[in-house]
């Protein structure tokens, strides 16, 4: 079956924008066409043609860090909700942490996860496996056994690994195994019952906050663990002005270390926090001014290699417990793309193709998956994109489950309209 993706508007090399059929056919791209080519000559054997006059459409975001929920925490989203929101968000590929009940941290969870990714068969759903069983800290799992099973790297997200010789064993193994190992940093030492961070908002309203250092620690320990072992070691949700150095002084002398940023922590400071209300909750949890710019730079000059979105869902009556006994978290396939856009391109500050890249073929690139392009030959994993109608974010209209958003009423552009995966359409506004 052949389908035309017609009169799209393309971002080339240059990242200039150019008119383009995009064939699609046995779910990879078959061929890129001239616009100025007439869809008569080529619609021949078309089963179906997609008008994409005035739209955007760009390889499928990739993702690579979501909580899916499921096994175990089915009340807040399932692997089936999840992938749902994450094709409406314009996501063909999302990568899953393991801090589900049980946690993923043996190679029966990871098939489970595997099985109920393709019997929903919305998006590629890529799971990580945990370092240590039951997140706990104490004892590795079995990383040959769960690269086996399909996991694409280990995490502890949710915790920092504490114990530093754990990490180095953890590292030592998954370089030997050429896998990744992706890290929440987080130093529980310097945390202690603290919910935002410190600053203002913090000291107004009499909080304990969580200080910049409890992350980067971390990094700065991680990073010399990476160069003693070699492995590709990846920093989590970066959300610190020292974060950012740190990776940016690791990678300038050539140490194997990538990193992610989230929308939130680029978007958002402390003191855009309008109250006590846990819908601002997340960890790492929203910083200051400083750290918010050291994080833009950081993502311009590549420092920070991708952006995911931590999509983090939890359910109404655990985000109504209050600022300081709600789970940490909010959700972000449905906003990432459009808030970004608006915030920052619409408002000349970034390049279209560097944000796409960041969501696309970076990605990608560190983590060595085969999409994230509109290269002839790619599997068809592509998002449509309408720039220009402004829509308000309504938590009601999310198809996940979880309704935590700080951005509620945010009027943004650059909604996507159509997702395919595999060629196949899996979401249509
Ligand atoms: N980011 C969050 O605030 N919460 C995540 C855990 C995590 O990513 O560390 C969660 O699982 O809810
Ligand atoms: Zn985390
Ligand atoms: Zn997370």
């Amino acid at each position: 079956m052949l389908t035309i993706i017609a009169n799209a508007s393309v971002l080339d090399k240059q990242g200039n924008l150019e008119k383009k059929h995009i064939l699609l056919e046995n779910g990879t791209i078959k061929s890129l066409v001239d616009g100025h080519v007439d869809i008569a000559d080529i619609q021949q054997e078309a089963a179906e043609i997609v008008d994409a006059a005035g739209k955007l459409v760009t390889p499928g975001f990739i993702d690579m860090h979501v909580h899916l929920r499921e096994p175990g925490y089915e009340h807040k989203e399932t692997i089936e909700s999840g992938s749902r929101s994450a094709a409406k968000g314009g996501f063909t590929t999302i990568a899953c942490m393991p801090n589900t009940r049980p946690i993923t941290d043996n190679p029966d969870v990871i098939k489970l996860i595997l099985e109920k990714a393709k019997e929903a068969g919305i998006v590629k759903v890529l799971p990580y496996a945990a370092i240590t069983k039951n997140e706990l800290g104490r004892e590795l799992t079995d990383f040959a056994a769960l690269k086996e099973a399909g996991a694409i790297g280990f995490t502890d997200d949710g915790v920092g690994v504490q114990n530093a010789q754990m990490m180095k064993d953890a590292m030592k193994i998954a370089a030997e195994l050429q896998m990744p190992v992706i890290a929440h940093c987080e130093d529980n030492s310097l945390v202690v019952g603290a919910c935002v961070a410190e600053g203002e908002f913090a000291t107004k309203h009499g909080l304990k906050g969580i200080p910049n250092e409890s992350e980067a620690i971390h990094v700065g320990r991680d990073i010399l663990l990476a160069e003693a072992t070699g492995v590709h070691y990846h920093v989590c949700h970066v959300s610190t002005e020292q974060s950012v150095r740190l990776i940016r002084q690791a990678k300038e002398i050539g140490i194997r270390v990538t990193a992610e940023v989230c929308p939130h922590h680029l978007v958002l400071s402390e003191q855009d926090i309008p109250g006590l209300d846990a819908n601002w909750k997340m960890n790492p949890p929203l910083r200051s001014k400083r750290d918010v710019e050291a994080c833009i730079e950081g993502l311009l000059d590549g420092t920070l290699d991708m952006i995911v979105t931590d999509h983090a869902p939890h359910s109404v009556e655990e985000k109504s417990k209050g600022m300081e006994l709600a789970p940490f978290g909010i959700v972000g396939f449905e906003t990432a793309f459009p808030l970004l856009y608006t915030k920052f391109v619409e408002t000349g500050l970034w390049d279209l193709s560097m944000l796409v890249q960041r969501m696309t073929a970076d990605p990608a690139k560190v983590f060595g998956l085969n999409t994230g392009n509109l290269e002839v030959g790619s599997p068809a994993d592509i998002t449509m994109i309408d720039l220009d109608t402004e829509k308000a974010v309504n938590p009601e209209e999310f198809l996940t489950k979880g309704r935590n958003t700080p951005f509620t009423g945010w009027k943004l552009k650059g909604w996507p309209v159509k997702t395919w995966v595999d060629g196949n359409v899996v979401w249509s506004e």
